[in-house]
């Protein structure tokens, strides 16, 4: 009670809508349904300014929207916590590297960092390079001329449905109080179905696990890592470190333990990463004169030959780079970080009391017009040299900053280049709908409303 009054003392003196009742709080912010969230967020910063608090169940909730502020919330030691609502995942990712806190985190996160070293990333462009030819057939399947549906092109496995779903179902349940208990929830006919989903990743993780693990075993198999040999490598994926830490006994992973880290790898590496190649098609297709100038830029690095991409011709895909950017500028993989304060953190004027959790809105923070003129236009141009030089180094963070940052940047950029730039030396692409037609809504992850299709005709590199 005490911790509470406190939380009220400090938050009432910030804006925010006024508080009729101190038990419910907001609830209209509480039922938004996740496709009213992104209005219902820009219109309170409107009103309010760019920090606001509402209040949810007793509990005060602050949103921030500005780099001034997001820079305090990521320099700050004393906001590594993942807060509460992040609880409503553990159901699915455990208490992986997305969802854990503390010594536990601390352990995880520095066990797989080696598995994000730029070698091991150099090998995994061979990997992405033939998983895209597979999708480059898969596309010239289509007769030239008709829709395709990209959100769907893009999740390169089936698995990626459910994942979506999974992730729906956090914002639906955050949505209705009475499914924030675990017990009430899994009696629902919503939490019956989310196990349903659930079981089925788990039995493709589990899977998963367990031929890595049969495959370490039978050294004999030529397994191979890159170039050397696999037991006596460095360079290893993320899976194969987890493995070998068990093997070795230097840290404790029980089987629930790899099943937590290989799903919260599936969901962080396969879902935003399929949705930032999706928006970034989509932009292009209603974009001719920007997708000219990466056919141009293409064409200068490969000169007509359709040879696989080296890892110097990405360095040399400036212009995209930009593109891709500017996408995830315009549709964050992520629209909403969430930090729970472990102890009393000034933020501008006010003092958000220890407890309090934070959220940065990362999709209104890359909006703001002082920083990005005219917000809502597709302009890479937002990512040259010249305009980036002096920009607030917080005021665009799609891979969040700090030490909770997302681990896999470098890798999902990597992905991303390699298939769009595959796709665009092989096809024309042009989106059926507008990109002011275009309605989002905030699960976990960015969601588009509607289907985003794109017409591929093809070209000749
Ligand atoms: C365009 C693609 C991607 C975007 C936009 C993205 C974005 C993010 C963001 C914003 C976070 C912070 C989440 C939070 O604090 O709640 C995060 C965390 C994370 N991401 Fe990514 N990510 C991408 C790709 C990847 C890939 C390819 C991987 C793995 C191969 C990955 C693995 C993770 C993990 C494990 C975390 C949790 C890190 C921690 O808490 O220590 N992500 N990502």
């Amino acid at each position: 009670y005490a911790a509470v009054s406190r939380q009220l003392h400090f938050t009432e003196k910030m804006p925010g809508p006024p508080l009729e009742s101190k038990i419910l709080g907001h609830v209209e912010e509480t039922m938004c349904p996740p496709e009213d969230m992104p209005t219902m967020v820009s219109a309170r910063f409107k009103e309010y300014g760019s920090l606001l608090r509402i209040w949810i169940g007793g509990f005060p909730l602050v949103f921030i929207e500005e780099g001034k502020y997001a820079e305090v919330l990521f320099t700050s030691e004393c906001t590594e916590i993942k807060p509460e609502f992040y609880r409503l995942l553990h159901g699915w990712l455990g208490l992986g590297l997305l969802t854990s806190s503390g010594p536990l985190w601390q352990q995880r996160r520095k066990l797989t960092n080696p598995a994000f070293h730029f070698s091991i990333l150099n090998d995994f462009c061979e990997v992405f390079i033939s998983n895209t030819l597979t999708l480059i057939d898969q596309l010239r399947q289509n007769p030239d001329g008709t829709f395709v549906n990209v959100m769907t092109q893009m999740k390169l496995v089936a698995l990626d449905n459910i994942c979506g779903k999974a992730s729906a179902m956090l914002m639906t349940r955050m949505s209705k109080p009475w499914l924030w208990n675990e017990l009430l929830f899994f009696l629902s006919p919503t939490g019956r179905k989310h196990w349903r989903d659930l079981s089925t990743i788990f039995e493709v993780t589990d899977m998963a696990i367990e031929s890595r693990r049969h495959m370490r075993e039978n050294k004999d198999n030529h397994l191979r890592w890159g170039s050397e040999e696999f037991d006596g490598s460095q360079k290893m994926a993320f899976l194969d470190l987890l493995l070998e830490a068990c093997e070795k006994n230097s840290v404790s992973l029980l089987d629930e333990d790899l099943r937590d880290e290989v799903s919260t790898f599936m969901f962080g590496g396969q879902h935003t990463t399929s949705g930032s190649m999706g928006y970034t098609l989509f932009l292009l297709g209603n974009h001719p004169e920007i997708q000219e100038k990466c056919h141009q830029e293409l064409d200068d690095i490969f000169q007509g030959s359709n040879r696989k991409p080296t890892v110097g011709d990405l360095q040399k895909m400036n212009y995209l780079e930009q593109v891709i950017k500017e996408s995830l500028r315009l549709f964050p993989g992520i629209p909403l970080l969430g930090r729970e304060v472990a102890e009393d953190l000034q933020v501008g004027d006010y003092t958000v009391p220890k407890g309090t959790v934070l959220i940065l809105s990362v999709y209104s923070l890359h909006r703001d017009p002082k920083v990005f003129p005219d917000p809502d236009k597709f302009d890479p141009d937002h990512f040259s040299p010249e305009k980036s030089a002096g920009r607030h180094p917080y005021a665009y963070v799609p891979f969040a900053p700090g030490p909770r940052n997302c681990p896999g940047q470098k890798f999902a950029l990597m992905e991303v280049k390699v298939v769009l730039s595959y796709i665009l030396r092989n096809f024309q692409l042009e989106s059926e709908h507008e990109l002011e037609d275009l309605k989002i809504s905030f699960a976990l992850v960015i969601r588009p409303q509607k289907d985003l299709n794109v017409k591929f005709t093809r070209r000749n590199p």
